[in-house]
């Protein structure tokens, strides 16, 4: 047994938590520098290793995938995510609702035209608010918001509401707070007592109260869905039809051994919401903010569409692959803005001998995505915001295997296909028919992001 070197004094109880300092991907990141591709971390109770680099996580997630099935068993997973839906669940029941997910979201259309008009829609939705916002400074964050939930809105519950609903800005308001507490209540995974401190230090009351406001929801939308469900009816048009279909299925073949219940059917479409907006709405608002920076990407990136579609008619994704400066600035763009810099983190289910060190069972496993995006042995100058840097000299889109904003391996992101559509038909839309600018003129916003449990663009308004 070898274990993978540590950055120095694991302090009883604390370990290493006290030689964090500023930004935790940052830190994550001057350890790999010191201590190479892999590395152990003492996290209060619980032992964690780092994996950084191409070679390394590649190799841990596509040929050691069934050893890192297990998720830790921590605060998050038991009291917001309830051990239950596709991003907690471990081994079987994650196989068997991930496979549903995966099997549903292609039936609706991911990646087929269905789904892109159903995305075009919002679009149009987009282009028609912040037209109305024309003549004053606007922050489109929480425009672009509404657009992208909504069309998980339709996915999972054929629903969608409009700009001004009551619902869906608490909605919004809900999801974004649940991200910045994932990332302020941290501690409280490391130390459960901290949850008891008085004055709720670490936002663990409020967590609880914005968890159980959004699952009350989530219930009422779904009630609301139900319809009577014949096991035998092949038809259905959104994620909790398909998912009360399946479970009256395996009703009626008496199978009980199966995770297709109540519960993660509540916790999976939480997943679809909590993993589907906000990751799409901040690299929709970060491609806007880059355009913003680089007015000359900007003017490049709408002489493409002027030259390939004109400006009559909307972008289409058949238009794609002759959009290659648009398709290189959106893979730049998160690959820049990184929006989810860690993967979930995993546990080890069995020991794995990886980079000439063992990780044992029982160990967190934590993949740092930004170590990958940023390595400037792959990408030169990583610190430059180039999306030439995907074009072959002949201009042809230049796929490159450590380009990994969805991870890779079989637990990678299974909204991939939906959300590359997604980036796809908002981000055309909005380069064809404005120009944005700053709020005040030779004035660029930051291009230094919010960090937490995923990286926002911090607040910023444009003028167009
Ligand atoms: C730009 C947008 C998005 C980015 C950058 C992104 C990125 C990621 C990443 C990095 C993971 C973790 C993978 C790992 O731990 O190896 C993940 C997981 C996941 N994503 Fe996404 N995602 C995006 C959009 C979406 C969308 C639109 C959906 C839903 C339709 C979605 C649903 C999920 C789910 C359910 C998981 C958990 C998968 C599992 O544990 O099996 N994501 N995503």
């Amino acid at each position: 047994r070898n274990p993978a070197p540590s950055p120095g004094l694991a302090l009883p109880v604390l370990g290493h938590l006290h030689l964090f300092q500023g930004n935790p991907i940052d830190q994550l990141n001057t350890w790999r520098q010191k201590l190479g591709n892999i590395y152990t971390l003492q996290m209060g109770p619980f032992r964690c290793v780092m994996l950084n680099g191409y070679d390394l996580i590649s190799e841990a997630l596509l040929n050691h995938h069934e050893s890192l099935l297990g998720r830790p068993n921590n605060f998050s997973h038991e009291e917001v995510f309830k051990y239950a839906g596709v991003i907690s669940l471990e081994g079987r029941k994650w196989k068997e609702q991930r496979a549903f997910m995966q099997t549903t979201l292609r039936s609706l259309g991911m990646g087929r035209s269905v789904m892109a008009e159903r995305i075009r829609i919002e679009a149009d939705y987009l282009l028609a608010t912040i037209d109305r916002a024309k003549g004053k400074a606007t922050d489109i964050s929480n425009l672009v918001n509404v657009c992208v939930t909504n069309v998980i809105c339709g996915v999972t519950f054929s629903k969608r509401f409009n700009q001004e609903d009551k619902s869906i800005i608490y909605w919004i308001g809900f999801v974004r707070r649940l991200f910045q507490l994932l990332g302020s209540s941290a501690a409280i995974n490391f130390f459960p007592v901290l949850k008891y401190l008085p004055g709720d230090r670490f936002n663990y009351r409020e967590l609880k109260s914005i968890i159980g406001q959004m699952r009350a929801t989530v219930l009422e939308w779904t009630e609301k869905d139900k319809r009577v469900i014949n096991e035998s009816d092949e038809s259905f048009c959104d994620f909790v039809q398909a998912f009360l279909t399946e479970m009256a299925r395996k009703k009626s073949q008496g199978v009980t051994d199966t995770s297709m219940d109540e519960a993660n059917l509540l916790s999976s479409v939480l997943n679809l919401f909590n993993a589907g907006t906000e990751t799409v709405t901040n690299t929709v608002v970060f491609a806007v903010l880059y355009m913003i920076n680089f007015p000359e990407i900007q003017e490049k990136l709408y002489q493409e569409i002027k030259d390939v579609v004109g400006t009559d008619r909307a972008p289409e994704m058949s238009d794609k692959p002759k959009l290659k400066f648009l398709s290189a600035f959106i893979m730049e763009t998160q690959r820049f803005a990184r929006v989810i810099p860690l993967g979930l983190d995993r546990l080890a289910t069995s020991d794995i001998n990886l980079g000439g060190y063992t990780i044992t069972k029982g160990t967190s496993v934590m993949v740092n995505l930004d170590s990958v995006l940023t390595d400037e042995k792959v990408w030169g100058d990583p610190g430059v915001f180039r999306p030439e840097r995907f074009l072959n000299d002949d201009g042809s889109l230049m796929a490159r295997k450590e380009w990994m904003p969805f991870s890779i391996g079989k637990k990678n992101c299974v909204g991939e296909g939906l959300a590359t559509m997604e980036l796809f038909i908002f981000i055309s839309a909005l380069v064809q028919k404005f120009e944005f600018l700053p709020e005040t003129e030779g004035q660029v916003p930051t291009m230094e992001p919010d960090v937490g449990f995923s990286r926002a663009a911090k607040p910023f308004s444009i003028s167009l």
